[in-house]
């Protein structure tokens, strides 16, 4: 049975697929919606009343000052949240038209399909084949370990610079190398979308440079997500830029073009011209 992404993967016990609650589904082409999303870490709130649907096949930047909830939001599209003991999430962040914080959601399956990049690399200390297949190896993978380790170190722009020394540890690799080496484990399961939270901000501009030419390449296959400082980078390799203010607001959400150049909230524009933040 196959039915685009209201997936069984993604659960672990068998429920109906339809079954949102009569919640109105996501336009099509849109691959993940938060709806009137509120996050707490005890009694602060990191996020307030978010609701944005975040197109597919596209990249979407969050930006905005610091602490102001960008990666807060980001965690909660695979509920990495779900590590820190005192985060709250109420609302619905939809995918494949489920909410990710159904009972019945297996997390782990979740970020299978919804893979994360952070700010610094981190390989583990083994090969640069046995990172890659990491994730293959979790799942009971049952395909062709060494075809998906090569797709994938190609699909992340590295494979000609390492393919005679895959079983070099991952830690050998420069760092930008290694933040490559990290995306293609995160693209090893076959994702659909792909979190990333500042992934160049510990690289220097060349390594920089070449995520930034290869975000845009995943962006022909795969939904790609990136919260950033760097808010040239967002106007360069994104599509569409939310802007969050404190307290975890998102103030503007809109085509990066016109959040850059024409944005509706005086309280972005300042921000974009660097008058605080
Ligand atoms: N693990 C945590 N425990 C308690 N509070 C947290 C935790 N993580 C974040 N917060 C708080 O939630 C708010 C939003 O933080 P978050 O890291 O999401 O913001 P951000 O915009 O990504 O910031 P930065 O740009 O500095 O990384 C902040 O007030 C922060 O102190």
């Amino acid at each position: 049975m196959s039915n685009s992404t209201t997936d069984d993967s993604l659960i672990t016990t068998e429920v109906q697929t339809d079954s949102n609650d009569g919640r109105e589904a996501p336009a099509a082409g849109t691959a993940v919606a938060a709806r009137d999303l509120d996050v707490f870490y005890g009694d602060e709130q990191a996020i307030d009343d978010v609701t944005m649907e975040i197109p597919e096949k596209r990249v979407t930047a969050l930006i905005g000052p610091s602490g102001c909830g960008k990666s807060t939001f980001l965690r909660c599209i695979n509920r990495m949240n779900d590590m820190i003991e005192i985060c709250r999430v109420e609302g619905d962040v939809e995918f494949g038209g489920k909410n990710v914080y159904d009972p019945d959601v297996d997390p782990v399956a979740l970020r299978r399909k919804i893979g994360m990049v952070f700010q610094k690399p981190n390989p583990f200390p083994k090969s640069i084949r046995d990172n890659v297949a990491y994730g293959l190896k979790i799942q009971d993978f049952d395909g062709d370990v060494d075809q998906r380790v090569e797709e994938s170190l190609k699909g992340a722009a590295l494979w000609d610079e390492v393919k005679d020394q895959l079983d070099s540890s991952g830690l050998e690799l420069s760092g930008g190398q290694q933040q490559r080496l990290c995306i293609a484990r995160a693209i090893a399961p076959d994702p659909e979308v792909i979190l990333m939270d500042e992934p160049t901000s510990a690289l220097d501009p060349v390594a920089a440079s070449k995520i930034e030419d290869l975000i845009d390449d995943l962006a022909e296959e795969y939904t790609v997500i990136i919260v950033t400082h760097n808010m040239q980078q967002a106007a360069r390799i994104s599509d569409r830029t939310a802007v969050f203010l404190t307290g975890g607001e998102l103030v503007e959400y809109d085509d990066t073009a016109k959040i850059f150049e024409d944005p509706e909230e005086q309280r972005v524009e300042d921000y974009i011209t660097g008058k605080f933040g």
